[in-house]
């Protein structure tokens, strides 16, 4: 069953449309509409005709009166005639109203030709026998709108690229920081502060799975008659040196600490006494080879009744005490005291 359709105008005003009031009424409309609006007579499925254009189309592209009557592809060839062309014929086809965006020249209130964007509704009309005779067009100026529009979105990307620029800036910051937090400013070892929580962590790991782990702490010789005969600046630079020496000897698995003033402490994990007397007596070496100072080193591994850092390291500081007495430019080193 068909619904009754329900109805759209009251009954004064139906019988006005009927009259020649309706008809001024309509036309009233046609004038003063402040959209543009057009009537495209169908020739053929690709052959249209401008049939009626209102004050506000007529005035937005300037389109003279002697045109109204002429073909569409006679009128706009190239490109935006192709396309006008292409959505008249989709909406006859569709026969169904169809909307879509376009763009093109329009001329604005001071007659300058400016680049627009509307919004564009075509209605097919049908005669009685229900073929579409015409098309009724109405298009939305949305020139403005799109401006804007363009313009947040340009907004909206210089806001994403500062906050990208910003964040990059950030974390660029927070890694410096983490540096400076964590490694000594002039040799770049970390400072003593972040190698004791390494070394802890490390301490810890070794107790629990019973790995290998020597500690080795080792001194410049003589470094204060370094500084007295060659100067504050020359004592900073032979610092740096040892510590670069000891970055290019050693593995990168090898924690390195600047313990304070001319001592360094490694952790030299997994590795048994034997092959960490290796690493140091090649550093010791290669420090003597390659810098104007030498080194003396005491070495120490981790035993099964360390209970903390501090014994471990107390013992390789013993061992490095002992290598100064007996001399310096040596290595001593705690053997592992046998349990009972
Ligand atoms: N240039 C420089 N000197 C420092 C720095 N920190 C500490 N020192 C100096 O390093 C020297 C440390 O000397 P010591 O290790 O006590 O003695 P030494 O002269 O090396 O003698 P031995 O260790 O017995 O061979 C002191 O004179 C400190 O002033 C630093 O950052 N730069």
């Amino acid at each position: 069953m068909r619904m009754e359709q329900a109805p759209t105008l009251t009954p004064d005003f139906l019988a006005l449309l009927d009259t020649h009031a309706g008809l001024h009424f309509v036309r009233t409309l046609w004038e003063h509409f402040p959209e543009r609006m057009f009537i495209i007579r169908v020739e053929g499925p690709e052959d249209f005709i401008i049939e009626a254009i209102n004050p506000a189309q007529q005035t937005s592209i300037g389109i003279a009166t002697q045109n109204l009557g002429q073909r569409i592809g006679d009128l706009l060839p190239g490109p935006i005639g192709h396309d006008v062309l292409r959505n008249y014929a989709r909406c006859v086809e569709a026969g169904t109203p169809i909307r879509y965006e376009e763009s093109g020249i329009f001329i604005d209130s001071d007659g300058t030709r400016q680049h627009g964007h509307w919004l564009t509704l075509l209605v097919p009309i049908k005669n009685q026998g229900g073929i579409i005779t015409h098309l009724f067009g109405v298009a939305q100026n949305l020139t403005e709108l799109r401006l804007a529009r363009e313009a947040l979105e340009r907004q909206n990307l210089e806001l994403e690229r500062r906050v990208t620029e910003r964040t990059a800036e950030l974390l660029a910051v927070n890694e410096r920081l983490a540096i400076l937090a964590t490694r000594d400013f002039l040799t770049d070892a970390y400072n003593r502060r972040h190698m004791v929580t390494l070394a802890e962590a490390e301490l810890r790991r070794a107790n629990r799975y019973d790995l290998p782990l020597c500690a080795l702490m080792l001194d410049i010789d003589d470094f204060k008659g370094i500084n007295d005969r060659c100067g504050h600046a020359a004592g900073d630079h032979v610092l740096r040196q040892v510590a670069k020496v000891i970055r290019e000897t050693l593995r990168d698995s090898d924690l390195v600490g600047r313990y304070g003033g001319d001592e360094f402490m490694i952790l030299i994990p997994e590795t048994p006494l034997a092959g960490a007397r290796e690493s140091a007596e090649r550093l010791r070496t290669a420090v003597q080879a390659t810098t104007s100072c030498s080194i003396s080193l005491g070495l120490a591994q981790r035993q099964a009744t360390d209970e903390s850092l501090d014994e471990l390291l107390s013992r390789a500081d013993a061992m490095l005490m002992l290598a100064k007495r007996n001399g310096r430019n040596r290595l001593e080193m705690a053997e592992l005291i046998a349990p009972g």
